[in-house]
């Protein structure tokens, strides 16, 4: 199986020390999250396996392979990703689908499989400008599934989301995830949000950046086997893993 590895990865800026030694395996199959107070390197390490940042030591690979480059094998979407606000959903997924080279009498029919998969069937014809946030955010997913990615890599994805949109958007990841047999590395600052879609969940602690606990969680899996979320939520091994894990983000941190 696929495996996306970072190991032992220190990243500097500048000469200054932003991640230090950090491991993290991504599987086909897993939902890591990445969490921890602001500075602590999330978004670095994401970068790291984006192929955007080269780490000064350490090593990242995909299947094996270094990656030097941004790749076709990984999806990035951001918080606020970039469609094209002149064209239609389903022309921004087939700008994708034409860019892995499908063929443009094929284009819009996997466009509107893509729209279907994140729940915005019926609205392909829609410009960007008509959609709501939490709409625009699900184009972006189906726009980086348009790539067949092994590995979606997620930065803050529903943050720029209002906390409804927010929530609804965290089990059409997990259909997404579950469909698509993608791994996935995404940064949260979402503690609920971490325990509701990670099969594992990476602490980091700053100054520098490093992993200072790991929680294998099985709450996504039991929603991707047909448990509601909201009986997973009302669960009190729920409230307990929400109380160990603010704990574990929010250690040795003066009161
Ligand atoms: N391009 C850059 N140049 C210089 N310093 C940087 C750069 N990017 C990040 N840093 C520094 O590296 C450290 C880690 O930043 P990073 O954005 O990876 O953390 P983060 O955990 O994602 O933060 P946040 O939760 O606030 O988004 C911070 O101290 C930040 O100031």
């Amino acid at each position: 199986m696929t495996h996306l590895v970072l190991d032992k990865v220190s990243v500097h800026y500048d000469g200054r020390p932003a991640v230090e030694r950090v491991s993290i395996d991504v599987a086909k199959h897993d939902f890591v999250v990445l969490v921890g107070r602001s500075g602590c390197g999330k978004t670095s390490l994401l970068n790291v396996a984006a192929g955007l940042v080269e780490p000064v030591r350490g090593s990242a690979t995909i299947g094996g392979r270094p990656i030097t480059a941004p790749g076709s094998d990984r999806a990035v979407v951001f918080q606020n990703d970039a469609l094209f606000p002149w064209l239609s959903a389903r022309e921004n997924v087939a700008f994708a689908l034409r860019l892995r080279g499908v063929r443009p009498d094929q284009r819009a029919r996997r466009a509107d499989e893509l729209l279907r998969l994140v729940k915005l069937e019926g609205a392909g014809d829609k410009h960007i400008w008509e959609l709501s946030g939490g709409m625009r955010q699900r184009v972006g997913l189906a726009r980086a599934l348009a790539a067949e990615p092994q590995f979606l890599l997620l930065d803050e994805p529903l943050g720029a989301l209002d906390a409804l949109t927010r929530e609804r958007m965290q089990t059409t990841l997990l259909d997404l995830w579950t469909a698509s047999h993608v791994g996935v590395l995404m940064v949260t600052h979402g503690i609920e949000e971490a325990l509701v879609l990670a099969t594992r969940i990476v602490v980091l602690a700053p100054g520098p950046g490093r992993v200072v606990r790991t929680f294998e969680t099985a709450f996504s899996r039991r929603y991707a086997a047909g448990e509601p979320i909201r009986t997973i939520k009302a669960d009190p091994a729920f409230a307990a893993s929400r109380g160990e894990l603010t704990d574990a983000i929010f250690e040795g941190e003066a009161a």
